[in-house]
């Protein structure tokens, strides 16, 4: 069976031809989005096994979906089909600050109906990671609910949950709501992976390292705190419980859009974590291919290679970085 393990909304996203606005725009080319999708591409790219789970419409943005993961050789005997709701989609368009407008059509979709019995289907033999988000759990309390049963599923199984919150304040009733359930969640990972701002909103703290202290104390194993375009920090703990930390900075690239840098980000930590990586090399790794993913305007058509990888981290200059 597949290495990893992903839940999410994958859609169809359609991106306006000109810069800046919707009403210039003659043409929309079809890619993909949904932030769980970008990271499995992006795992899939360095050479790894991926299943991914969710539920579609019985529609033509369902069958491309399932075409295109079937065609790059995802595992997707874990998706459901569903009649009497769409498969969500997205429309995008760039913008010159690197930060592209996105406009949402996902409301009652096929993945937010998911249920938390589709886990009772699924194979967990030889999985050794399942990354989650906090999008997919922010749907509806049913797929929160699915969440937490494959978070506890896994686990049994063995396998290492990586979290990345991915907040999305207009999906929860309250922003209160989103910090009591996203930090519920995260209290079951073994690797939580917050931007610093996103790690200072769920904690309530501004410090990275108190951050990481709040996170550890309540049973993760590794904290990692991505800081923007300076880089990343990873915290852990020794055997004796002291603290330990590992900077490392990103490397020096022209941005063309933001969105995605955190799933590149969360691709190169997976991948690493699975190839026994020690903690500099792991956020070297993760560095570059969020790096990467903020030179290209796709989600995840950009995502490198295994090739690509090694090029741009052996010919790339590199941030200054401090905490
Ligand atoms: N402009 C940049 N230059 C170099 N590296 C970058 C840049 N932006 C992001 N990165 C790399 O990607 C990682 C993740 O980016 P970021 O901190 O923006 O994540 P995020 O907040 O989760 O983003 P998003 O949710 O928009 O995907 C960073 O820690 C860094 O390693
Ligand atoms: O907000 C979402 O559900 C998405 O997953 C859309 C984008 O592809 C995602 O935000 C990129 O991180």
């Amino acid at each position: 069976m597949s290495e990893v393990m992903t839940i999410g909304e994958p859609m169809v996203n359609l991106i306006a031809d000109s810069p800046e606005t919707f009403m210039e725009a003659r043409t929309l080319p079809r890619q993909m989005a949904g932030a769980e999708f970008n990271v499995a591409i992006g795992v899939q790219r360095q050479g790894h096994s991926v299943s991914y789970v969710t539920t579609l419409g019985n529609d033509w943005q369902g069958d491309l979906i399932v075409d295109y993961m079937n065609g790059i050789g995802f595992d997707t005997t874990g998706i459901r089909r569903m009649d009497g709701a769409a498969t969500g989609y997205q429309l995008k368009v760039r913008s010159s600050d690197g930060e592209p407008k996105v406009i949402y059509f996902r409301a009652g979709s096929a993945a937010s109906q998911t249920t938390p019995d589709i886990v009772d289907d699924l194979s967990f033999d030889g999985l050794k990671v399942l990354h989650v988000t906090g999008i997919f759990s922010a749907l509806t309390d049913k797929t929160y609910e699915t969440v937490e049963r494959l978070i506890d599923t896994a686990k049994q199984h063995g396998a290492l949950v990586t979290f990345d919150p991915n907040p999305r304040p207009t999906l929860w009733d309250s922003e209160q709501s989103m910090i009591e359930a996203t930090n519920k969640l995260a209290a079951k990972a073994d690797v939580f992976m917050p931007g610093l701002s996103e790690g200072r909103l769920f904690s309530g703290l501004e410090d990275p390292r108190a951050i990481a202290d709040y996170y550890m104390d309540m049973g993760v194993s590794k904290v990692i705190i991505k800081l923007g375009a300076e880089g990343s920090v990873l915290f852990e703990r020794d055997a004796d419980g002291n603290r330990l930390e590992t900077v490392v900075p990103s490397f020096v690239v022209e941005v063309v859009d933001t969105v995605g840098a955190g799933d590149g980000f969360a691709a190169g930590v997976i991948t690493g974590l699975l190839e026994g990586l020690d903690d500099e090399r792991l956020l070297e790794r993760a560095n570059a291919v969020g790096a990467i993913q903020v030179t290209s305007v796709s989600d995840s058509e950009g995502l490198p290679t295994t090739q690509e990888l090694a090029d741009f981290i052996a010919s790339t200059p590199r941030q200054e970085v401090s905490l």
